[in-house]
């Protein structure tokens, strides 16, 4: 399975960076999913960093410029999990979409199978190492690569609603979502690139709170978690 890790999320109680309680809770998660038997690979964000998007917004900063910068956050949410997971007590590699040979791995995709059919996690840094894209993305396309049989975007709201949860108190939460809806309707749990790559492909996409203890694994048992995204 691949599991998309919000950066955001990964701020805890803090407005940017790292939390290290989050971040050894979320490693706990992780770990408890892989000692289940279960191949685990993870992209993680970098919104509690940089967001190209936002950063390049008043334009002193190029989009180009800011979106290395927001690869580069996501590589330093890498190392933090990788170390956080072997904490756990599970061998965890860094491969990154970004030449940064000091640090971690490139990404390759069978190295990357390899990893994980001896039980390391494998974390994916530096999203799809291009300008102009989410992690959400790169999380689908690591999925496609891999051959992952689920998608979890693991996050800070519990599944996908018919409008922004954080904005519209009357939001409505949906047991389970098809592609369609969730692209016509723009949901903006994902992005729409995303949707319509896990569609395309029939990727199943679970949406759910990790700051839930255990959801991660229950969802990997197939009990009832967050929203299912799937069908056309
Ligand atoms: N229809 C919707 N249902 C659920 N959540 C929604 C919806 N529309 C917008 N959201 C928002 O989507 C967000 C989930 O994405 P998240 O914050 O994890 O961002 P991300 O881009 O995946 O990660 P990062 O923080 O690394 O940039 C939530 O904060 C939620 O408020
Ligand atoms: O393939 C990618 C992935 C990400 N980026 C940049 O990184 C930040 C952080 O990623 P989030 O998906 O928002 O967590 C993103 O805003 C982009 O600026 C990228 O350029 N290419």
């Amino acid at each position: 399975m691949l599991i998309k890790l919000s950066g955001e999320a990964l701020a805890g109680s803090f407005q940017f960076g790292l939390d290290p309680t989050t971040l050894s809770y979320i490693a706990k998660e992780i770990a408890a999913v892989q000692k289940a038997g279960v191949e685990v690979g993870v992209v993680v964000g970098g919104g509690n960093f940089v967001r190209g998007e936002t950063f390049s917004s008043e334009g002193a900063i190029e989009r180009t410029v800011a979106d290395q910068m927001g690869m580069l956050g996501t590589l330093m949410n890498a190392l933090a999990l990788q170390s956080a997971v072997e904490t756990q007590g599970v061998q965890t590699r860094v491969q990154s979409a970004v030449n940064v040979a000091q640090v971690a791995e490139m990404f390759i995709r069978r190295r990357a199978m390899r990893h994980m059919e001896k039980g390391r996690v494998v974390v994916f840094a530096a999203g799809t190492g291009n300008p102009y894209f989410t992690t959400d993305t790169a999380a689908v396309l690591r999925a496609l690569e891999i051959d992952a049989d689920l998608l979890i975007k693991a996050t800070k709201v519990d599944g996908v609603y018919d409008k922004d949860p954080k904005k519209h108190a009357d939001a409505v939460k949906y047991d389970s979502v098809a592609y369609s809806t969730a692209i016509e309707q723009r949901l903006g749990v994902m992005d729409q690139t995303a949707f319509t790559m896990c569609r395309e492909h029939r990727l199943p996409l679970i949406v759910l709170d990790f700051n839930k203890p255990g959801s991660l694994l229950r969802a990997v048992l197939g009990e009832d978690e967050g929203t299912l995204v799937g069908g056309e």
